[in-house]
């Protein structure tokens, strides 16, 4: 038993792509526990990431963002974004500062409405704007709903993170560490790596390809001797003409992939790593629902 006093809890970052609800996680825990992107619908999973204070342990969950979904991974991942406000203690519903007014704001305010958990507005990115536009902005939003508090924060410079945490400690109920202290996510290593990958591939592709992939670690073998991690992992897309593109003139592309995430994943998981990359086609695999659960993707807790 924790001591009396002791608070836990669950909070769900909701927002629609692009706020920032990544780089928060990571800001709130530590340490890098997601994949970050300037490209919309960044983040596939739900993840967790959790915080853990004299007093108190917060568990982050971080959504996919709520948009209107395209093909079958778009409806789980909204699906998975929805069913996670029914189970947390409170809610962080971010907006972002430097796009005040979006249209998507409204249908993220909507689908809060029917939720009776606390929900804190959180105005990200705060470090980008002049401070008189965030008084207009919380002013146009204080009414929305009743919201438990409103506050501007930066995930980038952590701007009000302590007062946040501060904040939350209060909403949540007294209960016991549901994770032991060490832990910071609940997904294996091989998701890490594989999230790794796909980040990279965001960063130096355009267009289609970024959403079109899908990275799947094959094996991975510790070589606890050697202080090495033996990776094999292949890069799915959905069709020849990306596959071309992501392995690049002479394999330019997929070695330039392979050492970015190679040498973050050096430093993340404090060992040295040998990553074996390959490309595959899998047609169409964003709307193959039995393909996607196979891959562990999830619509519900
Ligand atoms: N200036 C500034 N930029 C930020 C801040 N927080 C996030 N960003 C940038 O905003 C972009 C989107 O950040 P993400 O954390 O991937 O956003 P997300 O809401 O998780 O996006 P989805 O995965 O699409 O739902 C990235 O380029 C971040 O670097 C902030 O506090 N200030």
């Amino acid at each position: 038993m924790e001591e009396t006093g002791f608070r836990s809890g669950f909070a769900a970052l909701i927002g629609r792509p692009n706020v920032g609800k990544s780089t928060l996680l990571n800001a709130l825990v530590g340490h890098k526990v997601a994949i970050t992107s300037h490209r919309p619908q960044t983040t596939r999973n739900r993840i967790r990431g959790v915080l853990n204070l004299e007093n108190a342990q917060v568990v982050f969950i971080d959504t996919p963002g709520l948009h209107k979904p395209k093909h079958a991974l778009g409806e789980m991942m909204v699906k998975a974004a929805e069913s996670t406000l029914r189970e947390v203690d409170a809610v962080l519903a971010v907006m972002d500062a430097t796009e005040p007014d979006h249209p998507g704001d409204a249908h993220v305010l909507e689908r809060l409405k029917a939720v009776d958990t606390p929900v804190m507005l959180l105005i990200n990115k705060v470090d980008a704007v002049p401070k008189p536009s965030v008084l207009e902005i919380i002013a146009a939003y204080k009414d929305r709903l009743p919201f438990h508090a409103i506050l501007p924060v930066s995930a980038l410079d952590g701007t009000n993170l302590d007062a946040l945490k501060a904040e939350l400690v209060q909403v949540l109920p007294e209960g016991p560490r549901y994770y032991p202290e060490g832990m910071i996510t609940d997904h294996p290593e091989s998701f890490l790596i594989a999230e790794i990958i796909r980040e990279k591939v965001l960063l130096l592709t355009r267009e289609e390809v970024p959403h079109s992939v899908m990275v799947e670690v094959e094996q991975l073998v510790p070589r606890q001797e050697k202080n090495l991690v033996y990776v094999h992992a292949v890069i799915y897309t959905e069709r020849e003409s990306q596959k071309a593109i992501l392995i690049g003139k002479g394999g330019q592309m997929l070695k330039q992939v392979g050492q970015l995430a190679r040498q973050e994943l050096e430093i993340l998981l404090g060992t040295r790593l040998f990553l074996e990359l390959w490309v595959k086609v899998k047609r169409d695999w964003r709307n193959h629902p039995g393909l996607l659960r196979q891959w562990g993707f999830e619509d519900r807790g």
